[in-house]
């Protein structure tokens, strides 16, 4: 840059701060107001002083502006933890002819804010008139003359980035700076997501404020933004409709823990604190889970087929229960034997879930034994059969209310994992299913895929009720979830698994297995789902429970699916969002790898996946990523595979300032997990699943073929591992 060209940003910069400087005073003075505002501040369409109402009231978008309480409330956090408030700026032209009386300036900011004349200081960046701010092109500038990105610091703006909408700038209007979207993709990532609303590209701003009707699906390759976009669009719907979506809610759901943690500091950078961010393992209330089954394991527990083997789970009698009933009402000896018992079994589980059932099988038993009996006078015999002690004590033990987490563990036993799952699953399968919930019980923790059964099982069985909710409503279960009652994922825990080791007994560990109540399942206004190309078909309907009259965005890219079957999951998928109408959009352009990553990461997935979503990275920096080998640890005098992923680190970490990954196949773990934490914590050890959805600065792949060979669809695995580096990636191979 010349000294002119210094001397003039520094003027901008200068311009812009005093602006800032106002908009803060504006919020400190809020702050007093803020009872006042506070009482009022939800009505919608206020008048100005003229009394006209304001065009962005009319379309009652402008709401925020009233909740300037709210606004001085947020902003310390806001200023604290996230860049500038004030993040744009638009010249606008109104006229024929560029001139200076038809100028009007509009600031974009996370929060909209007026001074006590009511003009708007800044306005919120979800508000009608901001949108010119991320569609203005120059074809089509919208009557943008320039749009100014402000790059701040707390309260400090540190600079500007300008682009002109027309061919030539006007002589009053500086231009500086070298584009706003090149410095924020440059720039270091931190261990958690940023919002871009500084930076959003005119494609994504289009799926953002898309209708908040029916369903919205966003494809795109890796690093289009989809997840970022996905996330912003919450934050729209709720400011265009906030009534209905900060009551009804919205629930934004991810593949793991440690994705939800990456994510959820974007909404509220945008000033919203009332999603719920919830991983797979995470949906169903009073249980958490964070432990992967291998892949075989997954694909049995998330395949559809699951739904008549627990169907069937659902309606067998207790293990141990009672196979007959002797006892003697109103001095007649009755006895009902294991046929008549199993009539009145199927009977009272024809249109009610098994809990619900065990407040009606004592009438159907009285009846059963009148029937049997049909000596002295009914009444009193049903009476008698009413307060008979010992009906109570065989009711008791032949049909107890029952957790459905205490029923899923029924399977441990593999003769009823056999029966139960008998023409539905293989021998084969059955026996892994009852192996690994034998695991479960040794563990002492649940897996991810274990909570979707879970939460099919509770609308089959029904909550556990207290005896004094009897008058209550009946359980939450859909009847037709009950039709044919008649009929009746491998990278072992994942490195991170917050858990700690196995229970010590299986006392405990049954306890905090069935730890917590279950609850009815919380239904929300809107549902994103992200990384849904990996939802067993099992999962869709877990999901799809919450979201019975909410409208929906999904978000993901086939071609990093790790779940096989995909038509499956597409039939599970469609039921959950029912006859809603639908429209999509895909996002084409590769924001996170630079091109010489993205590129190595396309050869290895186009042959495995010829059909593959390739976008445009764009983005270079000129280095290629590097490939080292590492040797066989029994042969001594080549260094092993802990020894060159040390060094590699070490040159990952001069090399970039910010966050780097050490991704490993089971195979290598405990060669490289003494890395986890180094280099002042910017290392992460992490097994492949695990990295879905999240980036870093640099990234260290550890031998690749295994990481494809460890799961089915392994290719697929292996691209999103190949395409979660920003800036520089290294590979290790052995040497062969
Ligand atoms: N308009 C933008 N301005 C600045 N950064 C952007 C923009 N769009 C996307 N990015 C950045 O690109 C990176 C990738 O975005 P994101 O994680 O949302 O992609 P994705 O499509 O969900 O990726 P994947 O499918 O690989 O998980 C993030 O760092 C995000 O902040």
């Amino acid at each position: 840059m010349t000294h002119a060209e210094i001397d003039a940003a520094a003027a901008e910069v200068a311009h812009e701060q005093a602006h800032l400087d106002r908009v803060h005073a504006e919020l400190a003075k809020a702050g007093q107001r803020a009872g006042l505002v506070a009482t009022d501040g939800l009505s919608r369409g206020r008048t100005d002083r003229t009394g006209d109402v304001r065009d962005e009231e009319m379309s009652g978008l402008f709401e925020r502006d009233a909740l300037v309480y709210n606004a001085a409330r947020r902003l310390a956090s806001l200023q604290h933890q996230y860049e500038g408030l004030v993040f744009g700026r638009l010249d606008l032209d109104h006229g024929e002819v560029m001139d200076l009386a038809d100028r009007e300036v509009r600031y974009v900011g996370r929060l909209g804010v007026r001074d006590d004349d009511y003009e708007p200081l800044v306005i919120d960046w979800r508000a009608p008139a901001a949108s010119p701010f991320y569609r203005a092109t120059p074809v089509d500038n919208q009557g943008v003359i320039r749009r100014r990105v402000l790059r701040s610091r707390g309260e400090t703006v540190v600079g500007v980035e300008d682009d002109l909408m027309v061919p030539e700038a006007p002589d009053d209007l500086a231009v500086v700076g070298d584009g706003a979207l090149l410095a924020a993709l440059t720039r270091t990532r931190g261990k958690q997501m940023r919002d871009i609303v500084a930076t959003i590209q005119a494609h994504q701003d289009e799926a953002i404020r898309a209708s908040d009707r029916g369903v919205t699906e966003i494809t795109g390759g890796p690093g289009t933004g989809k997840t970022v976009v996905a996330l912003h669009r919450a934050a729209y719907l709720l400011y265009a409709n906030r009534r209905r979506y900060e009551a009804g809610g919205v629930l934004v759901i991810g593949p793991s823990a440690a994705y939800t943690a990456y994510i959820e500091r974007v909404l509220p950078s945008l000033g919203e604190d009332s999603v719920v961010l919830r991983s797979l393992g995470d949906v169903v209330d009073a249980v958490t889970a964070y432990r992967l089954d291998s892949p075989e394991v997954a694909a049995i527990k998330g395949s559809l087929r699951m739904r008549t083997v627990l169907d069937r789970l659902a309606a067998r009698p207790v293990p141990e229960a009672p196979t007959e009933l002797r006892v003697m009402i109103d001095g007649q000896p009755v006895r009902l034997d294991a046929d008549r018992l199993e009539r009145v079994r199927r009977q009272a589980l024809r249109d009610r879930t098994r809990n619900q059932a065990a407040r009606v099988v004592r009438g159907m038993l009285a009846e059963a034994a009148w029937a049997s009996v049909r000596e002295g006078d009914r009444d009193e015999f049903l009476d008698a059969f009413e307060i008979s002690g010992a009906v109570d004590d065989f009711l008791g033990r032949w049909w107890p209310q029952v957790d459905p987490r205490e029923v899923l563990l029924w399977l441990t036993d593999t003769e009823l994992a056999y029966e139960v799952a008998r023409s539905v699953l293989s021998q084969g399968d059955a026996a892994a299913l009852a192996h690994s919930v034998r695991e479960t019980l040794e563990i002492g923790t649940w897996s991810v895929a274990d909570v979707a059964l879970i939460d099919e099982l509770s609308v089959r069985i029904g909550l556990v009720e207290d005896v004094e909710d009897e008058d209550d409503e009946r359980g939450f279960f859909e009847i037709e979830e009950l039709d044919g009652v008649e009929e009746l994922q491998a990278m072992g825990s994942g490195i991170q698994a917050p858990e700690s080791g196995p229970a010590t007994t299986p006392v405990l560990a049954r306890e905090r297995l069935l730890h917590g109540r279950l609850g009815r399942p919380e239904e929300y206004a809107h549902v994103l789902v992200d990384e849904a190309q990996d939802l067993s078909p099992m999962q869709w309907r877990m999901i799809g429970r919450r979201g019975r009259r909410a409208s929906w965005t999904v978000v993901g890219d086939a071609a990093q699916a790790a779940w096989e079957d995909a038509a499956e999951a597409q039939q599970a998928r469609e039921e959950a969002y029912g006859t809603q109408e639908r429209r999509g959009f895909h996002m084409g352009t590769n924001y996170r790898n630079a091109r010489e990553i993205f590129d190595y990461a396309r050869d290895v997935v186009l042959p495995a996946v010829p059909d593959a979503d390739i976008p445009e990275a764009v983005r270079e920096t000129g280095v290629q990523p590097v490939e080292l080998t590492f040797g066989d640890a029994l042969d001594t005098s080549v260094p092993g595979v802990a020894v060159v992923a040390e060094q590699a680190l070490a040159d990952l970490a001069e090399q970039v300032d910010g966050s780097i990954a050490v991704i490993t196949p089971t195979r290598h773990q405990d060669a490289v997990l003494g890395l986890d934490g180094s280099h002042d914590g910017r290392v992460v050890v992490i097994d492949p699943m695990s990295t879905k959805g999240l980036e870093w600065d640099a990234t260290l792949v550890i031998d690749p073929e295994a990481i494809a060979a460890e799961a089915p669809g392994g290719a697929r695995v292996l691209y999103v591992v190949l395409t979660r580096a920003a800036h520089r990636m290294t590979v290790l191979r052995p040497i062969v």
